[in-house]
């Protein structure tokens, strides 16, 4: 029987999932606005640890003082009641017209300006909430045409910022490390940093890159007919998945969202297994969009149908894990052996070189019995095992 979700299995939610009122580009909302209170409240019910929020999904985009304050205070109020933790914040640096062409790297020298301080600000209120991660997806970064952007130039501005606000959370002592979210397209045509491959590249550049790691998104990968287990994979061997956003979609098409595991099962299945195995213990953060077909019912159905996906492929991947048959195929299929280094131990290249021991054409016969050990895979996903 599948164990109910707990905050210790760290379930989080972005505050604009479950609150997404459905407004897409060719109609208008089918729910009303949520209160980020009640928000807090019924994640909390559904057994969630922790929620994430942009700025303004809490506060109003130009809200006055007063008005911010007193929203902090009330939410805050809210966390603490439910026992609900804030693991990760982030800016809206897309909704407003002034971002139409980016914050960081827009062309306009005043927006970055203006975009910066937005997210200053916010880092100041993510450091009081004890926020551990602060992401930052680009998603108006980049350009519909060739001849309007300047990507060297535009890397070298975002290369600046993130020196800005590294510096910035060293010299007020936060606790907080930046976690970029790549993603290739949408809403801009085609987004700057747009997989983790380029996101990873980009933080070596970075002055204090050990304070920027990834956050992928497994739907932005595969809008970029990407494997995100390959993707998060390397993610983790290059010490960097700071935070991971996980949700459905179905293969390269618009950012679809669906709920954890309602897009590529299998796929979910082997990075649920990478996940519990891998070396990951950050959040298994949910970012989200409840169908738009859904009233409000729906939309917590979905929150705990996010929830229930994710442990019924942790028992399956541990079910996978501990069957002997598996331990047999994998064995077959050399995969632990991939672990051993090419070369003996002092061994150099120069004892490569003298090795003539080995006969292509009888190595080439062998199989690898990968059939098999997928289909175990499969059936254990499937719970036919
Ligand atoms: C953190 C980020 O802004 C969240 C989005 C908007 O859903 C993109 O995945
Ligand atoms: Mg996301
Ligand atoms: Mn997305």
């Amino acid at each position: 029987m599948t164990s109910t979700p707990t905050p210790a299995d760290r379930f989080s939610f972005g505050l604009w999932t479950v609150g997404w009122r459905g407004a897409d580009p060719f109609g208008d909302p089918t729910r009303e606005a949520l209160d980020p209170v009640e928000a807090v409240q019924r994640l909390a019910e559904l057994g969630a640890y922790g929620v994430s929020f942009h700025d303004d999904d809490l506060i109003p985009f130009g809200a006055d003082e007063a008005d911010r304050t007193h929203r902090i205070a009330r939410w805050r109020k809210a966390l603490d009641a439910a026992g609900l933790v804030v693991p990760m914040a982030t800016t809206n640096l897309f909704s407003h017209p002034v971002f139409k062409d980016g914050g960081l790297t827009s062309n306009d020298r005043s927006v970055r300006r203006f975009a910066l301080r937005k997210v200053l600000r916010n880092l100041d209120l993510a450091a009081e909430l004890g926020a551990a991660t602060y992401v930052l997806w680009g998603g108006r970064e980049g350009s519909e045409t060739d001849a309007g952007k300047d990507v060297r130039a535009a890397l070298e501005r975002y290369r600046e910022a993130m020196n800005i606000l590294t510096q910035y959370v060293t010299d007020q002592h936060y606790p907080i490390r930046f976690a970029l979210e790549p993603k290739p397209n949408e809403p801009r045509g085609d987004i700057l940093l747009p997989t983790i491959g380029h996101a990873l590249a980009f933080i070596s550049s970075l002055d204090r890159p050990e304070l920027v790691g990834v956050n992928p998104e497994v739907g932005h990968e595969q809008m970029a007919g990407l494997n995100v287990v390959h993707g998060v994979s390397q993610a983790l061997w290059q010490g960097k998945l700071f935070h991971i956003d996980l949700n459905g979609q179905r293969g390269p098409r618009f950012d679809q969202d669906l709920i954890f595991g309602h897009g590529d099962l299998l796929s979910a299945f082997f990075l649920v297994d990478l996940l519990e195995h891998g070396g990951y213990h950050g959040p298994r953060h949910f970012d989200y969009k409840p169908l738009r077909t859904e009233d409000r019912a729906g939309v917590w159905a979905s929150a705990a149908a996010n929830m229930r996906t994710y442990l019924l492929l942790r028992e399956r991947a541990a079910a996978f894990r501990a069957d002997p048959e598996v331990h047999r195929a994998l064995e077959t299929s050399k995969v632990a052996q991939l672990s051993i280094p090419t070369l003996r131990r002092g061994e150099t290249y120069r004892d490569l070189l003298a090795d003539n021991e080995f006969d292509p054409r009888a190595a080439g016969e062998k199989g690898y019995g990968f059939v098999e050990l997928s289909q175990l895979a499969l059936e254990h996903a499937l719970g036919a095992r």
